[in-house]
């Protein structure tokens, strides 16, 4: 197969680049590769086949051999091949999908392996030998010629291992027997898993070994050894590994007797051209003794192991974290962002635990939540533009048993009975709100004034003689009942403000944050922000306990819920899998803290990527204490990182949640939650929703617009709604078109 001149010069330079790779100068290649070529008649797929096996051994067998093979530099009789071998410096480690025509084959090339398991050199289809310029193999080897076969040895090895892990010299992933399951998941929605209970076969779990059919037991005594000594090559620990059936050992040591030694451990990584990256553990065992483990078990073993090997832990350690720290640093060093990475990776680790955790730690601390950007620097903007990028390679995985990986009080369960076995998009679960970069949420305990606390109360508040300081917000009248329901009055009239918002207190800003964000030169009038109820719950300045009963939302969930795809085209949902009283809290809504200018920017980025915000605005106080400043006029975005409120979904007028906002750290009203509690009673298995509060005719809203699909007889943004709409606006207009359906879920 013939070559132009200069496809075959990007051909050789990418020969050279391989053999480089593996320690062998350019001066060494380039006349073995002059032979070659001319020896194949220009067949470079006979020379690229696996990756440049024929070349490799080629250039090893002159080294053994002390010299060129035809004695000269050159093929005798044949002029110099007009190989243009210059340094280019730019020599693409990863091919390009343009290049697949030019990828060296692994396919041409077969791999024989003699009886005792050692491999010779490879043949082409036609059946000739791949390293013909090499010599007699039978010939004795002086120390120079041991050396090099030593070499060639080493590198016969790296591609034997091929068969186990991805190409040592290019980058270009190659296809994992991975299980059917995660590959179903990873293909029709990246980053989940999805154990079908419909499938009889074995389930597993990503990371999971494969099932025992596949276990390197079938792979020869040779092959096994191979690993094995692969893996000591590379100075990698031994795994031992305790049969699921034996008794868990809590940090109390090893429980050895029936343990079983992992005989090698092979960790692979490897990127598609998707953007999916797949880190992979692999390792041998007996499959006759082995159980599959759950893979929460393992991660809790190993912490203890940690625990007892280490001593002394961070309170947040856990092995997930470090798995995701993992991730992120594959991102980082992808993405050539080391040297950031390696200043901050000491200072505030991966975006999203250790934001987390420094907010937690902040807050125990009785710090501010959160500092502002100025003062936390640039290392916090970079993890800010970031983290997201870390979210869409990294893919974070559904625990399908427990959508909040057990950072709730309950487990919630994922469940898809509509039969396309999918999961929700990929985001990380995060019970409370943190803050993702510039709004500043003031926490200090000196800012809670002796009117904003009750540090003379003991036990629970509700079952003292006369209300506390902490129910002034509510009329000197507790919110919550002594069974920890919201009062129905209360309840009622935050429903009737959602359904009638004209016909309760608003207040107008002079400038509207949410109107600067939009034009900062010349902002649009405020359209109105509800004067809304609040409750005040009592916090770490109040003398009661945890229990009392003017603490609800602050202990988390408590109710039974689930997270379902709900067919009607709404996508997923929540529902409760108990029957819930009216005015039982059921969940916030939790999710990144941001500036509405933040907002804004990630708005207009996310409709570029096709990734939509549920923004919660926290406008409740905009306009009671004078304007906000930029920073103050905050919001709730759970698109990223958030927590089953974001799956709640939307229902005009009738919904059977109420949204009420919480303060518990902070008394103003700039910052607090966003608590969702039953306006009705609620049975079992029923749909949990709630009314937006959107105006379906406002088009500047931050949120994606939809067509409703929520079956209310009051529906107000339904299809008939929208072409009522399109038959005013062609009455304006004059032009008669059709209804703009807009995109659903
Ligand atoms: C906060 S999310 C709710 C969870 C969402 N269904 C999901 O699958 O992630 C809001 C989005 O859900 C969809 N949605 C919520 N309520 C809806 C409704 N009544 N009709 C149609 N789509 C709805 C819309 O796409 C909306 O942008």
């Amino acid at each position: 197969m013939g070559s132009s001149r200069g496809n075959r010069n990007v051909r050789a330079r990418r020969a050279v680049k391989a053999m480089k790779l593996l320690g062998i100068s350019r001066e060494q290649t380039a006349p073995v590769l002059r032979r070659l070529v001319e020896l194949y008649d220009d067949n470079w797929q006979l020379i690229e086949a696996e990756s440049y096996r024929a070349l490799a051994d080629a250039i090893f067998d002159e080294q053994a051999n002390g010299g060129p093979a035809n004695g000269g530099d050159q093929v005798q009789g044949q002029e110099e091949l007009d190989l243009e071998l210059e340094e280019t410096g730019t020599m693409p480690e990863m091919f390009t999908p343009e290049d697949d025509d030019q990828r060296p084959s692994t396919s041409l090339a077969v791999v024989r392996k003699d009886p005792d398991n050692r491999i010779t050199a490879p043949r082409s289809r036609t059946g000739s030998r791949a390293n013909p310029l090499g010599p007699d193999p039978t010939q004795a080897a002086s120390p120079t010629q041991t050396r090099a076969l030593s070499k060639r040895r080493q590198m016969q090895m790296q591609m034997m291992d091929g068969d186990f892990q991805q190409p040592v010299f290019l980058r270009e992933p190659k296809p994992e027997p991975v299980d059917m399951d995660a590959v179903d998941c990873l293909n029709v929605q990246p980053g989940l898993i999805h154990r079908s209970r419909k499938r009889s076969a074995p389930s597993s779990e990503f990371l999971a070994l494969p099932p025992p059919e596949q276990t390197p037991t079938q792979i020869s005594e040779g092959d096994k050894n191979r690993t094995t000594q692969h893996c000591r090559n590379r100075e990698m620990p031994t795994l031992s590994v305790e049969p699921a059936n034996s008794t868990m050992n809590n940090g109390t040591g090893s429980g050895d007797g029936n343990v079983q030694e992992a005989p090698c451990l092979d960790v692979d990584i490897a990127s598609s051209p998707r953007g999916d990256v797949k880190m992979s553990l692999k390792f041998c065992i007996d499959p006759s003794k082995f159980h599959m483990p759950a893979l929460e078990a393992v991660l809790k073993m190993v912490e203890d192991k940690c625990l007892r090997s280490h001593k002394v832990l961070p309170p947040d350690f856990s092995i997930r974290g470090l798995m995701t720290e993992m991730c992120q640093c594959v991102v980082q060093l992808g993405t050539k962002h080391t040297a950031e990475h390696n200043t901050q990776s000491d200072t505030v680790g991966n975006g999203s635990l250790s934001e987390n955790a420094i907010s937690r730690k902040r807050k125990a601390r009785g710090e501010p939540l959160v500092s502002k950007g100025s003062e936390s620097g640039p290392a916090n903007s970079t993890l800010a533009q970031q983290h997201h990028l870390a979210l869409s390679v990294s893919k974070t995985i559904h625990d399908i048993t427990d959508i909040s990986k057990g950072e709730e009080n309950v487990r919630i369960s994922i469940a898809d009975e509509s039969g396309r076995e999918k999961c929700p998009p990929s985001f990380y679960y995060m019970p409370t709100n943190a803050v993702s970069q510039n709004a500043l949420v003031s926490m200090f305990l000196a800012k809670i004034g002796s009117e904003d606390c009750c540090p003379e109360c003991f036990g629970n508040c509700l079952s003292a003689p006369a209300p506390c300081a902490c129910a002034r917000e509510t009329g000197g009248e507790y919110a919550y009942t002594l069974d920890g329901l919201v009062k129905p009055a209360f309840i009622d009239e935050c429903v009737s403000m959602n359904r009638f918002p004209e016909e309760h207190h608003r207040v107008f800003c002079k400038t509207c944050p949410l109107e600067r964000s939009r034009n900062k030169a010349s902002p649009e009038p405020c359209r109105g922000h509800l004067v809304r109820k609040f409750i005040k719950e009592c916090w770490s300045k109040c003398g009661c306990n945890m229990q009392c009963g003017n603490r609800v939302v602050q202990r988390g969930i408590r109710c039974n819920l689930q997270v379902f795809f709900a067919e009607e085209g709404r996508g997923w949902g929540l529902r409760t899998l108990d029957d819930l009283p009216k005015g039982t809290f059921v969940c916030e809504y939790a999710g990144e803290i941001l500036t509405n200018t933040e907002l804004h920017e990630r708005a207009i980025q996310n409709m570029q990527n096709a990734r939509y915000t549920h923004p919660i605005l926290l406008d409740a106080g905009w306009c009671s204490g004078g304007e906000p400043k930029d920073e103050e006029a905050l919001c709730l975005d759970g698109t990223f990182y958030g927590n089953v409120g974001r799956f709640i979904n939307h229902r005009c007028c009738d919904a059977n949640l109420a949204m009420i906002p919480v303060e518990v750290e902070t008394p103003d009203h700039q910052y607090y939650h966003v608590a969702f509690f039953t306006s009705k009673k609620v049975e079992a298995f029923e749909e949990l929703t709630w009314d937006y509060g959107i105006d379906f005719d406002d088009e500047r809203q931050p949120m994606k617009p939809f067509e409703c699909l929520c079956g209310s007889r009051y529906c107000r943004g339904g299809r008939r709604h929208l072409l009522r709409k399109e038959r005013r606006r062609s009455r304006v207009t004059g032009t008669a078109g059709r209804a703009e359906v807009l995109e659903g879920c």
